[in-house]
């Protein structure tokens, strides 16, 4: 059973109460933008991030997604990387790509992972050149409101402290407004070094999909949702408000069990 509920300051929530209802309802939502992206553009372009994300988008691998999704007009780019080998357990282009991109027919050329041969600024500089030209051959859009380039969609996930991509809790990569990515040296999360998005590239993008799930992050859901206080500084999850695009919550059931005001149906 889902809740389906829209909170006009912090985007649409779509709670579901079973893992499985949360797989498919968030496969619907990416094979709708991709169809609607493909029709309006001829081309989709989309930023993935790590973590439990990748699996729970698992069903766009099966049918009837595998066949009916247009894959040839994907782009694909990571919102952020750890900075390690592309055969390393915690690279997030490894995960995507055992768990999702070998099943599927994308255009090998069209797949857009961080550079591991250099170090974490220089992989961050090659980066925005990658998406540079991306931009300039219109595969990307770009923000008529910012210089940013505006993704389709930009999936993201959560820590339990609230981080998103590579932004943690009081770093100073989250005041960076020049840049549309940056490195991370002593992330607090293993391994230390990483690259990502900024904020003002996650809020340029015509759609953001926030995916989180499980007991141990819903202070940090109801922090970023409900919370309107001005003590402290807000979590990084807070900071993710699309200028024009849209937002959505994929949360289970136990992810949102703290959310102000939030009954599901008996
Ligand atoms: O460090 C990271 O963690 C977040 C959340 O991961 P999860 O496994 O708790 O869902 C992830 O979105 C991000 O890409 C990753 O670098």
């Amino acid at each position: 059973m889902a809740v389906s509920e829209v909170n006009n300051d912090r985007g649409e929530l779509r709670i579901l109460e079973y893992l499985d209802e949360l797989r498919t309802n968030l496969a619907d939502y990416i094979a709708e933008l991709s169809d609607a992206a493909v029709k309006e553009r001829g081309a989709f372009s989309i930023a993935l991030s790590g973590g439990s994300l990748i699996h729970l988008m698992g069903k766009l691998c099966e049918a009837p997604y595998n066949k009916t999704v247009d894959w040839s007009k994907w782009y694909i780019f990571w919102a952020d990387e750890c900075v390690v080998a592309k055969n390393h357990s915690n690279n997030n282009y490894k995960l995507a790509k055992d768990d999702h991109f070998s099943k599927v027919p994308i255009v090998p050329s069209h797949v857009h992972p961080i550079n591991d041969s250099v170090s974490a600024e220089e992989a961050a500089d090659d980066y925005m050149f990658v998406i540079r030209q991306l931009v300039k051959t219109r595969m990307v859009s770009v923000s008529d409101i910012s210089d940013c380039p505006e993704f389709d969609l930009i999936l993201l996930g959560m820590g339990p402290e609230g981080h998103i991509v590579s932004l943690f809790p009081n770093h100073s990569a989250l005041d960076e407004t020049d840049e549309w990515v940056t490195f991370v040296a002593g992330s607090p999360k293993p391994p230390p070094e990483r690259i990502t998005f900024t904020l003002p590239v996650i809020n340029s993008a015509s759609n953001v999909a926030m995916v989180v799930t499980s007991e141990n992050k819903a202070e940090a859901v109801h922090l970023a949702i409900d919370y309107i206080g001005h003590d402290c500084q807000p979590l990084p999850a807070r900071l993710v408000q699309p200028t024009k695009g849209k937002l959505v919550w994929f949360l289970d059931k136990p992810a949102a069990s703290k959310l102000d005001g939030l009954q599901f149906p008996k």
